[in-house]
């Protein structure tokens, strides 16, 4: 029996998983990791502890396994539009990593959005003018660490997204490469032609001697460093973690869509070869790509989902852990309907406002820990609502019915459940729900020969449980309404 390691580098967390060649998990290992928060909107962390997580987590993983040196692949999959840039002759990060939520590049993407640039930038990267993305991250790196410009130029800096990091630290900087899917993050990724792109590069003057080659999502991408695991390991699957967990969710079909709701919540449409142009604000991406083929995706981000049920519990501490919310919610009392609008650090899709903040409606004197409760969750449910509506205007084909969920707080059956009333369609919650590691040793697996492809993994797809929606229609409509205006409030002020 053979087996596949997954890397999951993620924004709080480093986990490793070890599958084995049937893709059932036989181990796992996990290692937090410090957050560097320099000023107000900024987020850093330092690549070592990125790298140092990784190794620590990967050799555990391995040695929990006990399977005897038949690990035959090894799949990465990664927080995605976080930069790393560091020297080819040494390794060494010339700066510590700027995280996809760091917001410093506001004011340079207002200037270009003014300079009438976004109308390319979109067109090319599917991507909008938000700091959100990889490109004026890199860009304020070369023009805020001395010398880093010329020395680009020279070739003695490269760029990568984490994966592309990972993959030089792994090989002992034998491959800078990285894949298609953290390629169309980078804002500088012409996601139509699959190539990068040199006016965008030209316009932000970034060096493109300094970008990794871009591979499909299963290729080889180079073999470890013979120490780290006792002899060479190809690296066969690389993709950011959203389309991870569309493979995993085995959304291969146009139509399929899925929903990841970890501290944010990531929702991904499956449109085939066509690649939409979005009107309602979602973001154009490749969901993945197979033989130099690449699959589109409609894209709606919400940056807080499982962050709100946080805040209960650290910022106003009416809960000890995240399951609690559950029996708070069923506890509520039906007659108030509090509203929480989670905009703790702006609006992501469809509204794209990172200057809103929070609010909460409709308090009465017996508004208390369970109404809280339940608004926090039924506040995640209207925000996937506003994002299918979103993809619904977008896209005349259309979603399918279903919702394909997993993540950590799909774990709460109350969440999931308004989730299904206030779409008004079926939630499917899989067996299996580590499904981003699951789609890269999937992708991993197929490059080694181990695994069949896509219309085999979509067979073995097993639903643990479906939501239906219950909700009279009515009531549904009302509530929605109301949460339509409760967001337009939070913009308004
Ligand atoms: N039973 C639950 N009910 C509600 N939220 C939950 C539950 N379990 C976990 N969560 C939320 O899910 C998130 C963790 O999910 P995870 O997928 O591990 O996130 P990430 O990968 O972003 O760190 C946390 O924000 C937590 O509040
Ligand atoms: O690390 P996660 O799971 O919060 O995912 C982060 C996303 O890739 C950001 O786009």
């Amino acid at each position: 029996m053979h087996h596949i390691l997954a890397i999951d580098q993620g924004t709080t967390s480093s986990r490793a998983m070890v599958f084995d060649e049937a893709l059932t998990l036989k181990s796992v290992a996990q290692e937090e990791f410090p957050q560097i928060y320099p000023r107000p909107g900024w987020v850093e962390h330092d690549p070592s502890d990125l790298w140092s997580s990784v190794a620590a987590t990967a050799r555990a993983a391995v040695e929990r396994a006990e399977i005897d040196g038949s690990l035959a692949a090894i799949g990465i999959t990664n927080q995605r539009e976080t930069v790393v840039v560091w020297e080819r002759a040494s390794g060494h990060p010339i700066h510590n990593a700027i995280v996809w939520q760091d917001r410093r590049t506001a004011d340079l993407c207002h200037a270009l959005a003014e300079a009438g640039q976004e109308p390319l930038i979109t067109g090319r990267t599917g991507l909008l003018l938000d700091p959100y993305f990889s490109a004026t991250k890199l860009k304020w790196l070369l023009d805020h660490v001395e010398g880093a410009r010329a020395r680009a130029r020279r070739g003695e800096l490269l760029f990568g997204t984490v994966d592309s990091y990972l993959i030089w630290k792994l090989t002992g900087g034998r491959a800078h490469v990285t894949d298609a899917t953290n390629a169309a993050r980078t804002m500088l990724f012409d996601i139509g032609r699959g190539t990068w792109d040199a006016e965008i590069c030209g316009l932000l003057d970034i060096p493109m001697e300094m970008l990794p080659e871009v591979k499909d999502c299963a290729a080889p991408f180079g073999m470890t460093r013979a120490d780290l695991f006792g002899r060479e390991i190809p690296i066969l699957g690389v993709a950011g973690d959203q389309q991870a967990a569309t493979c995993g969710q085995a959304c291969f079909r146009p139509g399929m869509m899925k929903s990841t709701y970890g501290t944010g919540c990531f929702a991904l449409l499956n449109t085939g070869e066509e690649r939409v142009t979005s009107r309602a604000r979602l973001l154009t991406t490749i969901a993945y790509q197979l033989g130099g083929k690449r699959t589109y995706a409609l894209e709606g981000s919400i940056f807080i989902a499982g962050a709100v049920v946080q805040w209960l519990r650290d910022g106003l501490k009416i809960i000890r852990e995240a399951g609690e919310t559950q029996g708070l919610a069923l506890s509520s009392d039906a007659a108030q309907d509090l509203v929480i609008v989670p905009a703790f650090t702006g609006l992501g899709a469809p509204w794209w406002k990172p200057e809103s903040r929070g609010a909460v409606f409709g308090l009465t004197r017996n508004s208390g820990p369970a109404e809280f409760a339940r608004a926090a969750l039924e506040s995640v449910g209207y925000q996937t609502r506003d994002l299918l509506e979103a993809m619904r205007a977008d896209w005349a084909a259309g979603a399918e019915g279903v919702l394909r969920v997993d993540g950590g707080m799909a774990a709460s059956d109350w969440s999931m459940q308004f989730l299904a009333d206030i779409i008004g369609a079926p939630v499917d919650r899989p067996v299996v729900r580590e499904t981003t590691a699951l789609g890269v040793a999937w992708l991993a697996g197929m490059q080694a020969g181990l695994r069949p492809g896509p219309e085999e993994f979509a067979a073995d797809w097993a639903l643990e449980r479906r939501f239906e929606p219950q909700m009279e229609a009515a009531v549904r409509e009302a509530k929605y309404d109301r949460w339509g205006r409760a967001v337009r409030a939070v913009m308004a002020v």
